[in-house]
């Protein structure tokens, strides 16, 4: 059969179609070419409408990251997602979502998992790039922990997907004062997510 079989002949291809059929004019470069990995984990031009993002989102996550800052995730799809030779100090990428404790705490807190789950997160929230790709719970309860003194990431990126909180939690996000990247709507999830980090660990496409 006649197909491209070329890994990287695939990605070039693929760079130059998004660049070429997604209007990207009203994006700084350097958000730009996380957005253009976005959508390339996606497969939809029009994402871009519905991109938002603080002024510093991009500096800041890559100066924690050349930091060591770790890599906070929501969900292991995301976490696994991750492709850790780009990552520019070998930041651990965490997921304690599957931590035996998670269960009780969310019992506790009347959350879900997902939620209960940043729990544990702990200390190592401070300077931290944020991840969320799943659940809009864990995105409130991120937004809530900062609101009662929690230590600050340095960014989120919050891409939650779905029906239920998905858009809300997003605008809650950009206006809570963090450094984020968002896409507005129900749009979103897990390789959304871990392509934006992906983007924001390595200069290199
Ligand atoms: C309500 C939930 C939603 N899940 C969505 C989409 C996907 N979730 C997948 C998987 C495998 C997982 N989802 C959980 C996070 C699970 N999903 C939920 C919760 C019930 C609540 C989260 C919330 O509303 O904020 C959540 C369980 C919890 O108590 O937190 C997961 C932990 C469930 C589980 O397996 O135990 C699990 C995450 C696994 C991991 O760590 O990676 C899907 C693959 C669905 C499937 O299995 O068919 C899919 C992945 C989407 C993605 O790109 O990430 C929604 C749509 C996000 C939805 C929340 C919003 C809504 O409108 O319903």
């Amino acid at each position: 059969m006649e197909y491209v079989r070329d890994g990287a002949e695939i990605y070039r291809r693929s760079f130059a179609t998004i660049r070429a059929e997604a209007d990207l004019s009203g994006l700084p470069e350097d958000v730009s070419r996380v957005v253009v990995r976005m959508i390339h984990a996606c497969g939809m031009v029009d994402l871009v409408d519905d991109v938002r993002f603080s002024a510093g989102v991009v500096t800041a996550a890559r100066k924690a990251l050349l930091d060591g800052a770790a890599v906070l995730c929501d969900a292991e799809m995301v976490a696994s997602g991750v492709t850790r030779t780009r990552l520019p100090a070998a930041n651990e990428v965490i997921c304690t979502l599957r931590d035996p404790a998670v269960p009780r705490l969310a019992a506790e807190i009347g959350n879900t998992r997902s939620a209960a789950a940043l729990d544990l997160w702990g200390d190592r929230l401070g300077g931290a790039v944020v991840a969320i790709g799943n659940a809009p719970t864990a995105l409130f309860r991120l937004l809530e922990m900062v609101a009662a003194g929690a230590p600050r990431p340095a960014a989120v990126v919050g891409i939650p997907v779905g029906f239920i909180g998905a858009a809300e939690s997003k605008e809650a996000l950009a206006e809570s004062g963090l450094e984020y990247l968002i896409v507005r709507g129900r749009r979103g999830g897990s390789a959304m997510t871990a392509a934006a980090v992906n983007a924001l660990a390595s200069e290199a496409e």
